[in-house]
Formats: structure tokens, sequence, C-alpha cells
């Protein structure tokens, strides 16, 4: 049997990029000569094994036909006689279709090193669309290789546009969407991976609810991008430059979504669009089964991020509920993830996102100022119950009144 790094490690070397993990192809094996050596299979229908000491994974060198709509709608034909080429030819992209042996010595039948230099992004054949998945993993790639100056090939998006139209995306499991989804909302260039299946069709049928946006005008004095679309696009990807977590680069990309809803007679003004908003994003939450975290946050910005623009109108009983509705008393974390996604939503405004955005620490004081009120000294009075929340609650308010005096008076 030979054995040959493929995939990601081989790319990532040529591109000088840390190696995370490495996959091997095993090519002129069976099945029971790899158990024989150690390697333990990964499931009972699926050619891959892990190595018996580093964990790495070893696939036998495969060719694969459709069978069906979906996950898991696979037929694996694996047989010794499958050669590497063969293997390689049915992979996603040309970068990712470059194998190298123990000696180092590379093996690109189709193009890699050429497209790589290129920076081009090119599927390797019509095997491609076995895996509609693929439409996804290219506008992921695309948003991780941005920075370094990668474009999707024409014909390649031609052919993600002819998968985002056959329906195939509807069968993909929420699980693998969201896979895709959260690394790519990870990568340098988040707003790249929702850009491109925008413009391949393929948002439309993932996310009608962040396609509706494009198109949909917003006033020009505070938004001088206009398209409701574009604007959720800037704040995703300043979601990326201030180095957000997960759950506030999610938030980032619903906050908006009840502008999609605003009828076109009231345009370009979009009243009470973040109340709006929550039943969409409760929709898109559910349709991928998103992570609590992420869900619950994606609601709070929707709902709250006008409040965090607003911070210095806002009274003292209003940042009390704003705090409450953060439930900061027990989630004292989420403050940082909150503002920083209204923040990314002010810095997405063209040349008007420039302007320094003095509300983040203003409600970062303002919530020490809430957080540092104890119940203890109300407890060692005897209050309980009801009683004890009512008056806790009441010298919250006088910590943030007194906050918000001090502030105005130190402008
Ligand atoms: N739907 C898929 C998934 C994977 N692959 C192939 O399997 C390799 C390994 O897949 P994976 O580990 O998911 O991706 P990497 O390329 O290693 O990228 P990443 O750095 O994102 O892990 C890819 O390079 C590609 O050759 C593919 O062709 N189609």
């Amino acid at each position: 049997m030979q054995i040959y790094k493929v995939g990601g490690a081989v790319r990532d070397r040529l591109l000088g990029r840390a190696v995370e993990d490495i996959d091997y192809v095993v090519v002129g094996a069976t099945p029971e000569q790899m158990q024989a050596q150690g390697f333990r299979p990964v499931g009972a229908d699926f050619p891959v094994f892990l190595h018996p000491k580093t964990g790495a994974e070893y696939a036998l060198a495969r060719t694969e036909r459709k069978s069906g709509v979906g996950y898991g709608g696979f037929t694996f034909h694996t047989d010794p006689s499958v050669t590497l080429e063969e293997d390689l030819i049915r992979r996603d992209l040309t970068i990712n279709a470059m194998a190298e042996d123990a000696h180092g010595t590379l093996v690109d039948p189709y193009g890699g090193q050429r497209d790589l230099a290129a920076r081009v992004l090119r599927h390797v054949s019509p095997a491609f669309a076995e895996d509609p998945l693929r439409v996804l993993r290219v506008a992921r790639f695309a948003a991780r290789f941005a920075p370094l100056g990668f474009r999707i090939a024409e014909e390649t998006l031609q052919l993600m546009r002819a998968l985002a139209e056959s329906g195939e995306l509807q069968a993909l499991t929420a699980e693998r969407v969201w896979k895709e989804t959260s690394r790519a909302l990870m990568e340098e260039r988040p707003d790249v991976y929702f850009r491109t299946l925008h413009s391949c069709g393929a948002l439309r049928v993932l996310l009608p609810e962040v396609e509706q946006l494009f198109g949909v005008p917003q006033p020009e004095k505070h938004h001088p991008e206009i398209d409701t679309g574009e604007h959720v696009m800037q704040v995703v990807e300043q979601s990326a430059v201030l180095n957000l977590p997960l759950a506030a680069r999610w938030a980032a990309l619903l906050h908006d979504l009840g502008k999609g809803t605003t009828p076109p007679s009231e345009w370009p003004r979009h009243i009470a669009h973040e109340v709006r908003g929550l039943k969409l994003v409760k929709q898109v939450n559910a349709r991928f089964k998103v992570p609590r975290d992420c869900q619950d946050l994606a609601l709070l910005v929707c709902e709250l991020h006008t409040h965090c623009h607003r911070a210095f109108e806002l009274r003292g009983e209003t940042l009390l509920k704003l705090f409450q509705k953060l439930d900061l008393s027990r989630r004292a974390d989420r403050l940082e993830s909150f503002v920083g996604a209204c923040e990314a939503d002010s810095r997405g405004r063209n040349e008007l996102g420039k302007r320094p955005y003095p509300q983040a620490d203003y409600l970062r004081g303002a919530a020490q100022a809430y957080l540092a009120v104890s119940a203890q000294p109300l407890l060692e009075q005897g209050l309980e119950g009801a009683e004890l929340g009512k008056a806790l609650q009441a010298e919250r308010l006088q910590a943030l009144n007194a906050y918000k005096a001090a502030h105005s008076i130190s402008e």
C-alpha cells in the first residue's frame, strides 16, 4: 500500500500557513489490511480509519457515485485498484486535490499549484456536484483566503449557481449547514462567505431572511451605504475586525432582519424593525439548530441594538431594563458580546463607520455600576423574596442614575 498526505495539509504547507490536522489517503489496501495493521475503522460503511497512535485520518482511495439526494445519499466505491488520480479527481477544489508522498514529492494532476499561484478557487471536475455542501465550502474558503487575493473561477461560480437552483441545498442537514456557517463566521472575511452565497443564489435558499435585505434602502444620513444587505455585510466584516466571538458575529448577521419586512411604502424608514426582526431571528435559529448562546445573543442584539446606539439618551430606568434583559447579574460575560455586535453595527456604514463609538465604554461603565450593587446589606437587613428583589432594583436604579449624572458632569 502507498500512503499520501492529501487535502488541506498539502495546500496549507504550500501557502506557508500553519498545518492543523493532516489527512492521509491510502492506495492499494483493503479494509482488512488496514485493520490488520491496527487502524481503527471510523464507521461500519465508511472507508476511513484512525491511526492507532496519532488518531490521524487515513481514508482508502475511493470513487463516489451519487445514489440519492442529501447527506447519506452516497455509495462509496473503494477497492485496492482505485488510483490516487481517481481519488483526487472527485475532490472539491484543485487546491485541495494535491497529494504528497512520504518523500515530500508532490502529486498534482489537476493544476492545484497553478491555481494556488493564480489565487483561484476552481472545482476539479463535474464530480463537484456530488456533494452540494461544497457550495458552502467554496464560499468558506473564499472568506478565509480573500485577504490573500483569492477569487472563485467563473466556471465554478456557474456550477454553484446550478446547484443552488437544483433544489439540492434544501436537503442539507441543519448540522452541516451550521458547521460550515459557524466556521465561515470565524474566518478573516466572514462577509465574503455570505456575499458569495448571495451571488450564486444559495443565500436565497439557505437564509431568505438575509437575502431579502438586499435592495431594501435605509436613510442615507445614517447609512451612506443605503442598501440594507450591503450594510449587514459590512457589519459582519466589522465583527471580524473587532475579533468578536462567534455568538456576536451571528448576532451581527441577524440584527437587522426586521428591515426586510418593512412595507416599501415606509422606506427608507424602518419603524420598529427591532421587534419585527425577532420572529425572523427565531425562525433562522431554529432552522439551523443554532447553539443556545448564539440564539440568545442574536435575539438580544436584534431587539436592543438601537438602545446601545442611544446609550447616552437612555434614562436610568431604561438602562436598568436593558441590563435586566441581558440578565447581566448572572451573565456578566454577555455584555462584551452585546456591545461588540452593536459597535460592529455602527462601523458597518462606509466612511461614517469610522466615527468613534463612545457608547461602548459608556455602557461598560454603567454595567459596572449596576453590578457593583450588592444584595448583602439588604439581606442583612432581613429582606427576602419579592421585597428583596424590589429593594435591589431600587438600589441599582440609584446607582445608574448616579453614574449618569457623574458622566454628564464630566462631559
Ligand atoms: N465536501 C468535501 C469535503 C472534503 N473534501 C476533500 O477532503 C479534504 C479534507 O477535508 P476537510 O478536512 O474538511 O478540509 P480541509 O481542506 O482540510 O480544510 P480545513 O482547513 O477547512 O479543515 C479536502 O481538502 C478536500 O480534498 C471534498 O472534496 N469535499
